[in-house]
C-alpha cells in the first residue's frame, strides 16, 4: 500500500493534524508509529485502516486489512462469540468456520470462558481480547493496532506479541501504536513519529515536543481565523467566534500579532503558557497587546 501526498483535516477550517505524508506500507513489514498525544498517530492509523478518508493526497494499493481500535464499541447486542462469529461471516466465513476461528482466538487470548458473555458486560481487558480476536479473524494482509496492548493481561500482551511475529514472518505486514517505546522494538523494521503533521523517520532519539503556548480570542461570530497563523499552529474555533490556538510557544508572537492585526481585531482573553492552568491575561501580555494595538 502507498500513501502519496496525504493530508487530513477535521472540517474545511480546521488545521492539518497530517499533511504531505507518503509513506510505503510492503507486505511483511512491522511499522511502528509513535508521536506526542494527539499529534495524529490515531488519525493515520485511521487512513492506513480505510475507516478514514485522506482531505487530500492518495491511497493506492490497498491490501485486505484489518484494524484494532483504541477504543472498541463495547455496547453491541451480541454475546464475545455470537459478535466475532457475526463480523466472520461479514468477512465471507461459513458460520461455522467462523464460530471455529472465533473460539480458537478466544481460546488463545485467555478469554475462552467469556465466549457466551455479553459484549456489555465484559471487562475493559476482556473486551480488548475481542477487538484483537475480530481483527486476527479476518485473517488479514495488513494489520493495524492502536494501542492493542492497553488493558490486556501479561500473558496476552505476550500472545499478541507472539502472534505479530508471526504474521509478519508470513507477509503480513502490521502498523502499530503503543505508549510504551520498548513494545517490539528488536523486531521493528521501521519507526515514524508524527510531529507538527508531518510524518518523520523516527531515529530511536526521545524527541521532546516543543512546549506548546495556548491563546484564547474572541472575534466576530462566524469570522474565519486571520490569515498568517504560523504553519505549526492548531486552532479551534467555535460558532460564537470563540479560537483557542495552541502553538510552539516560539511563535506564540505570531499568532498574538495576526490576531490583533486582523481587521476586525480580535480580543485575547487568555494566554495560557506550557503546563500551566488556563489564566487571565498576566501583565506581561497585557503590555504585549498594548504593543499589539499600537502596533496597528
Ligand atoms: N473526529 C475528529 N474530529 C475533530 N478533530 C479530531 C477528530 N479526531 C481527531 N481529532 C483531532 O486531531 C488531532 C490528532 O488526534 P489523534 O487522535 O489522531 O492523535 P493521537 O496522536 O492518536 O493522540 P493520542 O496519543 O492522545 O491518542 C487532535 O487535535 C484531535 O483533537
Amino acid at each position: 500500500m502507498h500513501l502519496t501526498g496525504v493530508g487530513r483535516r477535521y472540517g474545511a477550517l480546521g488545521p492539518w493534524v497530517l499533511r504531505g505524508v507518503d509513506l510505503d506500507v510492503p507486505p511483511g513489514t512491522l511499522m511502528r508509529v509513535s508521536g506526542a498525544n494527539g499529534s495524529g498517530k490515531s488519525t493515520l492509523l485511521r487512513l492506513l485502516a480505510g475507516i478514514d478518508a485522506p482531505s487530500e493526497g492518495r491511497v493506492t494499493g490497498r491490501p485486505r486489512t484489518a484494524y484494532v481500535p483504541e477504543r472498541f464499541p463495547s455496547s453491541l447486542p451480541f454475546t464475545a462469540l455470537g459478535y466475532l462469529t457475526h463480523l466472520g461471516r461479514v468477512h465471507g466465513l461459513r458460520s461455522a468456520v467462523a464460530t471455529e476461528r472465533a473460539r480458537a482466538w478466544l481460546e488463545r487470548f485467555g478469554a475462552a470462558g467469556h465466549a457466551r458473555t455479553p459484549l456489555r458486560e465484559l471487562s475493559k481487558g476482556t473486551s480488548q481480547k475481542v477487538a484483537v480476536a475480530q481483527a486476527l479473524l479476518a485473517e488479514p494482509e495488513l494489520l493495524i493496532l492502536d494501542e492493542a496492548w492497553t488493558g490486556l493481561d501479561v500473558d496476552a500482551r505476550a500472545e499478541l506479541d507472539r502472534t505479530v511475529g508471526e504474521l509478519t514472518a508470513s507477509g503480513v505486514a502490521v502498523v502499530y501504536v503503543d505508549h510504551d517505546p520498548r513494545r517490539l522494538a528488536g523486531a521493528v523494521d521501521a519507526a515514524y513519529r508524527v510531529e507538527g503533521a508531518a510524518l518523520l523517520p523516527d531515529t530511536g532519539q526521545v524527541h521532546e515536543p516543543a512546549p506548546r503556548v495556548t491563546i484564547v480570542a474572541r472575534g466576530r461570530a462566524g469570522a474565519p481565523l486571520p490569515a498568517g497563523l504560523p504553519e505549526d499552529a492548531r486552532a479551534e474555533l467555535d460558532a460564537a467566534g470563540g479560537a483557542t490556538v495552541t502553538v510552539p510557544a516560539a511563535h506564540s508572537d505570531t499568532v498574538l500579532r495576526a490576531l490583533l492585526r486582523a481587521e476586525p481585531p480580535w480580543h485575547i482573553r487568555a494566554v495560557r503558557e506550557p503546563e500551566a492552568e488556563p489564566s487571565p491575561l498576566s501583565y506581561a501580555d497585557l503590555s504585549y497587546v498594548e504593543r499589539g494595538a499600537e502596533d496597528r
